[in-house]
């Protein structure tokens, strides 16, 4: 090796996306259970593959705009989008959804950016993995997980990430609202819970 030319070991370092071979087996990954024999293109997206594509549901325009008054005399009009409700797509069916949906089975996980739980989506009867990403007031970083979310439905018909059900923007009003440093009280915690397969049980 050591008497070889740069180019020549360049050329050796070289990789590429694996592709599929005759039984759809990708180095060491399976096809998922519910997509048998489905082919597959360069970028794991799965021909025919049934994930539907997700969109994000509406934020309340307050919620995303610090510069509108969060005092408590406009308590009740941002309580009235508490109860928001989000659309699932479990196995081709359409489901609204409210977080009165779901039962708490405990938390599996920890991120950088939340936590998630094992969850129970009641009219559907299936155990799903709910991520609970708390929002924040600073324009920059809800532009920044907008965007993330974005990626993460655009990326729902690819088999090596998994399954995206869904999300919601839900706000919860708190005993002690934090002060903000331009004197604005907000009553309110806001947090992005996005509903997807639970890849392994516990
Ligand atoms: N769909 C899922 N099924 C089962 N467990 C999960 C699922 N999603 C997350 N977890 C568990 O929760 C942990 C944290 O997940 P999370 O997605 O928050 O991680 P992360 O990608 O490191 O986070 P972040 O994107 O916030 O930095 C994972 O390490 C895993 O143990």
């Amino acid at each position: 090796m050591a008497d070889q030319p740069n180019q020549v070991r360049r050329s050796m370092l070289k990789m590429d996306f694996p592709v599929p071979n005759s039984n759809n087996s990708i180095g060491g990954f399976r096809p998922l259970p519910s997509q048998p024999g489905a082919t597959i293109d360069k970028l794991g997206a799965a021909a025919g593959s049934n994930r539907p594509k997700m969109s994000l549901p509406t934020v309340p325009k307050s919620a995303i705009d610090p510069t509108i008054d969060r005092t408590r005399d406009s308590r009740f009009k941002i309580c009235q989008s508490m109860n928001s409700s989000g659309k699932l797509q479990i196995d081709g069916k359409t489901y609204d959804f409210t977080s009165d949906d779901l039962q708490d089975i405990g938390e599996i996980g920890r991120g950088g950016f939340g936590t998630v739980n094992k969850m129970v989506h009641r009219k559907s009867n299936t155990v799903v993995a709910v991520k609970r990403i708390r929002s924040t007031v600073d324009e920059k970083e809800q532009k920044q997980l907008l965007m993330d979310l974005d990626v993460v439905m655009k990326s729902n018909e690819c088999r090596y990430i998994v399954q995206f059900y869904g999300a919601l923007f839900k706000e919860v009003v708190t005993s002690q609202p934090p002060l903000y440093s331009n004197g604005t009280v907000v009553p309110l915690t806001s947090y992005w819970v996005m509903l997807s397969c639970l890849f392994c049980t516990f």
